[in-house]
């Protein structure tokens, strides 16, 4: 009779088992952004209302900015030639210069004209003195001299020039873009169709909405408003796919509902291989399925498949290993499939305000912010079911897939959540 020997226990429940592929966190990077490609569809949308969209064809300007040289001060207008060293007491010409009145006659050289700001220079003008720095009775205006040729004004087109590019394909639209788009008179701009991303959760112990009672066995989907959080703040159409219990006919019918309502679904839980893991045994038998152990910290277990064409990324069910996965993997992905390319996190390099010994073989996030110091701190615990801390942080300390022994003031890799989309 044979005896059952189990194996060694490990100390860490985070060490890699053995005789399992371990996929280091890049390798995962590259093979999923080789696997993904962008949605095809544009539309034209009115450039006021393109926020957030991502740019299909270059944008190329309509018109300088500014369309016509201007002072770029309130001041008195002349020929530099006419001027010289010394006090300048130039007569005035009558009228004015003003944004949006110009002045049609010529100023003659060796007289001043007032301007205004944004007004364009007159003919005969092509030096603006501030009036901070003349003296004026009404009939003669004086200041010291030399001025230096073309000072306070601004050249056509020295922003941007008609016919040149503004904004590449690929761009995603911000504020900032919106007031270049005006005003270099792009009323319009070709955009990528915005991508839609469902969200499901699944899981007997699930209960999908807070206001619900909840039985003692059973916990609040946390993941689903978090994901669905994450992809408006990414700029892509959330879309709801609910929570459905640990029953195959009820998962099938959700995918089949994301993978005609949504281009890529989110799915969190049952991504390892437990005996309850439907989602990964659906997508065994019924698509195409990955089941990737990464290499890192949370977040091992991340399962890939197609679904009627349709990619769908299993998320781990630990919310803390959902975020993290979602910020290291999904972002990037939907990035590339919105059509505004692989986005890479931001990452600032920060003393540490902790010390954390590592080993090698697996990369590791931290939930960290910065505190009063100006160093990284980072959360009191590791557990990826310790949700209070992913809302304690304000980003992820990254630590390198090498061992690394950590002490206060050492640099450390911050990703602050604001580089991370959120
Ligand atoms: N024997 C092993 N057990 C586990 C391993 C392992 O390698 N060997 N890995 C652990 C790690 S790490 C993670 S992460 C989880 C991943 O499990 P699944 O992705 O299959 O997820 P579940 O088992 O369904 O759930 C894990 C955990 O998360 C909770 N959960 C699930 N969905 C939600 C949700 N929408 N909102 C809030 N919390 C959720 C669920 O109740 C579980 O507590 O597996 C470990 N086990
Ligand atoms: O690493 Mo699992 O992916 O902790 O929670």
């Amino acid at each position: 009779m044979s005896e059952l020997i189990p194996p060694r226990l490990r100390d860490d429940c985070f060490a890699m088992p053995q005789g399992v592929e371990w996929v280091p966190v890049d390798e995962a990077l590259a093979r999923l952004r080789d696997a993904l490609a962008p949605v095809t569809q544009t539309e034209r949308v009115a450039s006021a209302a393109a926020s957030g969209r991502v740019l299909a064809a270059d944008a190329v300007a309509r018109r300088s900015n500014p369309p016509r040289p201007n002072s770029a001060v309130d001041g008195y207008g002349f020929a530099h030639e006419a001027t010289g060293a010394g006090v300048q007491r130039l007569p005035l010409a009558a009228g004015r210069a003003a944004a949006g009145q110009p002045y049609d006659g010529a100023v003659p050289a060796g007289h001043a004209i007032r301007i205004l700001t944004g007004a364009i220079l007159p003919e005969g003008v092509d030096t603006v003195v501030l009036e901070e720095d003349c003296a004026t009775d009404g009939r003669i205006v004086a200041f010291d001299g030399p001025v230096k040729p073309r000072a306070n004004t601004r050249k056509a087109g020295e922003d941007v020039a008609e016919g040149a590019l503004a904004l590449p394909k690929g761009h995603r639209l911000r504020a900032p873009d919106l007031a270049l788009l005006a005003a270099l008179g792009i009323a319009e701009v070709e955009v990528v169709r915005r991508l839609r991303v469902g969200v499901l959760s699944t899981g007997d112990e699930i209960v999908g909405e807070p206001a619900e009672p909840a039985l003692p066995h059973q916990i609040y989907d946390a993941n689903r408003p978090m994901l669905l959080a994450l992809a408006a703040a990414w700029g892509v159409v959330p879309v709801d796919l609910g929570h459905v219990r640990d029953d195959p006919a009820l998962i099938e019918a959700a995918l089949v509902r994301g993978a005609a309502e949504a281009d890529v679904i989110l799915t969190s839980g049952g991504a390892s291989a437990g005996d309850e893991d439907h989602v990964s045994a659906l997508l065994r038998a019924k698509g195409t399925l990955s089941s990737w152990r990464i290499a890192m910290k949370p977040g091992r277990p991340l399962a890939l498949a197609l679904w009627s064409g349709v990619p769908v990324f299993g998320l781990p069910g630990n919310p803390v290993a959902a975020f993290v996965c979602a910020a290291v993997f999904t972002r990037p992905a939907l990035s590339l499939m919105a059509g505004a390319g692989w986005a890479e996190p931001l990452a600032v390099t920060l003393p540490a305000g902790f010390t954390k010994s590592k080993k090698a073989g697996r990369r590791e996030y931290l939930r960290a912010r910065i505190g009063a110091d100006g160093r990284v701190e980072v959360f009191a615990s590791e557990g990826s079911g310790r949700i209070s801390g992913l809302a304690w942080a304000t980003g992820l300390v990254e630590l390198p897939d090498e061992a690394m022994n950590v002490a206060p003031g050492d640099p450390v890799r911050f990703l602050p959540y604001s580089g991370l989309g959120l």
